[in-house]
């Protein structure tokens, strides 16, 4: 029997089209969706979407990160709904009649705010002049992006949990920051490994170089979704 993909949004962070196809290919088999960011997107537009959705069955997690005035915002989102991807980012940084507009725009498509950007640590947050520590941060914006129509959040795994009882069940937790044990960090400042964040409440793990930097990134895709059904089997 074939296990179900796992919970996992593999960022396809590629340079070109062709290399974010062959990774989409690799890891589909494994996990549910594959997260197209503003490299890939700038370089290529919409076309970008149908490269890497493939015949794999997975979703399309677009990750534009839309942060401007609420008609402008409203309108990018009306320009990429056609696209019909099941995620759509904007900051909640900017503020709720943002959010609302997005919302509104692609009633379609799960408007996913980001409360704190997971490179950010609390010293980052204090030279911003953002009230942090960041935990704090991450759960006021979550509960003014909620309270707007958001249907998703991204913070890290270090705040599922706390923003899980702030919001309730209802609202998709999507936690990049994630490294498998004794993975480097890079540029990601508040981490956890992928089993603590499902542990925490995370619904969908954002995870791009410790998989697409293998030398196999399918074979890595399925480590990890094989860990994460060990968490979900100990957990029932
Ligand atoms: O707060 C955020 C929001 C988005 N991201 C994106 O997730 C991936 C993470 O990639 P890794 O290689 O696993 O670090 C990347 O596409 C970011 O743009 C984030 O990291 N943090």
């Amino acid at each position: 029997m074939t296990a179900a993909p796992a919970p996992i949004a593999v960022a396809l962070d590629a340079p070109d089209l062709e290399t974010a196809a062959r990774w989409a290919a690799q890891v589909t088999p494994h996990v549910s969706t594959v997260k197209v960011g503003l490299e890939l997107y700038l370089r290529y537009g919409p076309d970008v979407v149908a490269g890497v959705r493939g015949s794999g069955g997975a979703q399309v997690f677009l990750d534009l990160k839309l942060h401007d005035i609420p008609a402008t915002v409203a309108g990018a989102a009306r320009a990429v709904a056609d696209l019909r991807p099941a995620y759509l980012t904007v900051h909640a940084a900017g503020g709720p009649a943002m959010v609302r507009a997005a919302v509104e725009a692609a009633p379609d498509t799960r408007i996913t705010a980001v409360t704190v950007l997971t490179s950010l640590g609390d010293a980052d947050l204090a030279r911003l002049g953002l009230a942090g520590p960041a935990p704090d941060a991450v759960r006021r914006l979550a509960a003014l992006a909620v309270e707007a129509g958001a249907r998703a959040l991204v913070c890290s795994p270090q705040e599922a949990a706390a923003v899980r009882a702030e919001v309730g069940p209802a609202v998709t937790l999507v936690t990049p920051g994630v490294r498998p044990s004794g993975a480097a960090t890079q540029d990601q400042a508040r981490v956890a490994t992928p089993e603590a964040a499902l542990e925490a409440g995370a619904d969908l793990l954002v995870i791009g170089r410790p998989i697409t930097g293998a030398a196999d990134p399918g074979a890595a895709a399925a480590a990890i979704a094989a860990a994460l059904r060990g968490v979900s089997a100990n957990a029932s």
